[in-house]
């Protein structure tokens, strides 16, 4: 029987590594999905691929997105996800957000999403197995312990290195810069710990995930290693990301979205 249901409109916040992707995935076609309207900072710079995609959408500044679209998906700097995602989650619609470390002092954003009935889903993003640490935070977690290695492009510019005045340019072996809770990592590293903070909001919180982070010159790729121990599993997960065109971001990352856009519409959903 034919779907009579009418397409999803899909607006992406952010035309950077990740928010491009997507857009140019939903203009190949997402069953069910639209892609209905774009931010970008200077959009002017980005005509040459909006003009590649076959149906080009608006272009609106980013507290606008929610008027035109029923999914929003914040793919833009940390700092601007107040300002995308109140608009989204005021009109009770769905707020799909990467940088999830921001929303840690944010979270009455929650709070106002429940009372509009909106949305914010957190995707899998960089990482792996948030599926098994929801599934174990159903019975009791003891402990999640994550270790991020990352190479020095991944990096710099990360406020906890320039406020302690640490030295990675020129590193020769690794180098643990920092071990503590996923609260204080994504204080300390806003750009490249999102994925410890959606750790913690699928399992134990941020005050109990505790994590490691190496500034490593013998890796190219972005290395996460999480430990779980629960009353139902123990696990054991790695990932090993190849860094998109911007170092501090893996190419999975617009992956991941891209999948959790699939399932929005899909007869099979596999995962939780
Ligand atoms: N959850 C996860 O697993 C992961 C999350 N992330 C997070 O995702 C977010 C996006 O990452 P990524 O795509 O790599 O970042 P990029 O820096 O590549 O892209 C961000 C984009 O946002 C644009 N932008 C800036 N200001 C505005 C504005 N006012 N209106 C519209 N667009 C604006 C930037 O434009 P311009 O270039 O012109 O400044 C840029 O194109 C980051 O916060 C990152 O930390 C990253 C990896 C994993
Ligand atoms: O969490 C992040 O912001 C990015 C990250 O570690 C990755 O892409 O591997």
């Amino acid at each position: 029987m034919a779907d009579h249901r009418r397409d999803l409109r899909v607006a992406i916040a952010g035309l950077g590594s990740i928010g491009t992707k997507i857009a140019a995935e939903l203009d190949r076609g997402i069953d069910g999905l639209l892609l209905s309207a774009i931010a970008a900072r200077e959009p002017d710079k980005r005509r040459a691929f909006l003009s590649s995609l076959r149906q080009p959408p608006v272009i609106l500044p980013i507290e606008q997105l929610a008027e035109v679209a029923d999914i929003v998906v914040e793919c833009a700097p940390s700092h601007l996800l107040r300002t995308i995602v109140e608009p989204v989650v005021r009109r009770g619609k769905a707020a799909v957000v990467v940088s999830v470390g921001a929303l840690l002092d944010n979270s009455d954003l929650i709070d106002l999403a429940k009372a509009h009935g909106g949305r914010i889903i957190v995707p899998t993003g960089a990482l792996i197995g948030l599926d098994a640490v929801n599934a174990a935070a159903v019975g009791t977690i003891h402990s999640v312990r994550m270790v991020t290695r990352k190479p020095i492009d991944g990096l710099k510019g990360a406020p906890f290195i320039v406020q302690n005045g640490i030295d990675i340019d020129n590193l020769r072996e690794p180098l643990r810069l920092f071990a503590g809770t996923a609260r204080e990592a994504a204080k300390g590293f806003p750009a490249n710990l999102n994925v410890a903070v959606a750790l913690s909001l699928a399992g134990i919180g941020p005050d109990r995930t505790m994590v490691e982070i190496w500034a490593d010159p013998t890796v190219t790729r972005n290395v996460h290693r999480i430990e779980v121990e629960a009353d139902s599993a123990r696990f054991s997960m790695g990932i090993e990301n190849v860094p998109s065109e911007n170092p501090k971001t893996g190419m999975i990352t617009a992956l991941s979205v891209i999948a959790l856009l699939r399932k929005q519409r899909a007869t099979l959903s596999v995962g939780t």
